[in-house]
């Protein structure tokens, strides 16, 4: 009878890995988007299955793997080993679900209540020490639209954090699915873009106010709970995040240049350049494509510092005025004329569309 319950609870285990590893498989040859040569992890041995057992899933993911691999980085990798214990064995690493410069992050279940959730396991790197603020950013800022923590540990070896886990995806890949720099549309209706901004500000104003600048503001780092289109939105991955004085200056620059305020990409800055990248954000849902974009870095550079951007050709004809006003004082090149997190949320673009069904 144990054996029998046992193996039920294993079959449904597996069943969910493969389910969220072929989910993302699709994802990723629909949009065909993996620029990050990601590989998709399952450790098979987590799920305890004699060798006969795992014959049928086994056939199963290779003829995926056959059919998916165009190069060798996109293959399914089949795990043999176990991941790295978390927690001394606390939480039960699944698969892996998403990955970046610094972590990876693990769909996990917490062995004694069985619930689901995100473990982002960053290993020691000299060259990233601020995994530590990582933790106590999300500790002290509790928010609706802020994705929460559920337990930290630091040792020698990594730092780890559970968190809760979000299975709708990010907000770039959503606006991919939506035909991002493909069509000449807006990606989403003015109120489903309005309720997008609103949490994304929501989220600046509530930084801003614990002292903490995002810096590293852009589509990646924010993840939908669900896949409905009215699915909350929240923000992870603090890892760039710094306390400021106000007044205080940075010269720090992140990677992710298309989202980067002009102010940033002259390395003195201060947290009104969180604004600026929220303003790309909105630019992209209204406007279908990137407000600034060139072949070559140093053009695309020269092109934000200038802040130049397109209102007038397509899709933007039929985008409201009012949303176009917002966009122009979020993308403000001077950054002490640049709307702050307040004047964005009471904007009436913002206050009249957010109160509208955000399905409509
Ligand atoms: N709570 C979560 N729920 C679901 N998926 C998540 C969660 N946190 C992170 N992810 C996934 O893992 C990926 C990597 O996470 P994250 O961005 O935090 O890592 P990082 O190494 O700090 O990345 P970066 O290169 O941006 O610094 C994300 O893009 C996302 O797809």
């Amino acid at each position: 009878m144990k054996q029998t319950q046992k193996s039920g609870r294993d079959q449904q285990r597996l069943t969910y890995g493969m389910d969220l590893i072929e989910k993302k498989m699709k994802q990723t040859q629909k949009s065909g988007r993996d620029q990050q040569g990601r590989k998709y992890v399952m450790d098979l041995e987590f799920f305890e299955f004699s060798k006969k057992k795992l014959d049928g899933p086994m056939k199963r993911l290779s003829s995926m793997d056959l059919e998916f691999g165009r190069n060798k980085d996109e293959k399914l990798i089949i795990h043999s080993q176990k991941p790295e214990k978390v927690f001394d064995g606390k939480y039960l690493l699944v698969c892996e679900i998403g990955r970046g410069a610094f972590g990876i992050v693990y769909y996990c279940i917490d062995k004694n209540t069985k619930r689901a959730f995100a473990c982002k396991y960053i290993p020691k790197n000299p060259k990233h020490p601020s995994a530590v603020h990582e933790i106590s950013v999300m500790a002290n800022i509790r928010h609706p639209n802020v994705v929460s923590l559920k337990d930290s540990r630091v040792d020698e070896k990594s730092t780890q954090i559970v968190m809760e886990l979000c299975q709708g995806g990010d907000l770039l890949n959503r606006m991919g699915d939506r035909g991002l720099s493909v069509t000449c549309k807006s990606l989403f209706s003015e109120p489903i873009a309005a309720h997008i901004l609103k949490s994304i500000v929501e989220v600046v104003k509530e930084f801003h106010e614990h002292g903490v600048m995002l810096r590293d503001l852009n589509p990646r780092n924010f993840v939908f709970v669900d896949n409905r289109d009215n699915s909350a939105l929240k923000a992870i991955d603090f890892g760039l995040s710094i306390d400021f004085k106000p007044g205080q200056r940075f010269s720090y620059r992140p990677a992710c240049t298309h989202f980067l305020a002009p102010e940033v990409l002259r390395q003195n800055y201060g947290p009104e350049a969180d604004i600026w990248s929220a303003g790309v954000i909105l630019y992209m849902m209204l406007g279908g494509r990137f407000p600034f974009f060139a072949k070559d870095a140093k053009s695309l550079e020269a092109q934000i510092k200038y802040g130049f951007v397109d209102r007038i050709t397509n899709p933007w004809p039929r985008v409201s005025d009012s949303a176009k006003n917002l966009v122009r004082n979020m993308l403000e090149v001077d950054a002490s004329k640049r709307f702050t997190a307040e004047q964005v949320l009471n904007h009436p673009w913002l206050l009249v569309n957010a109160k509208k069904n955000p399905t409509s």
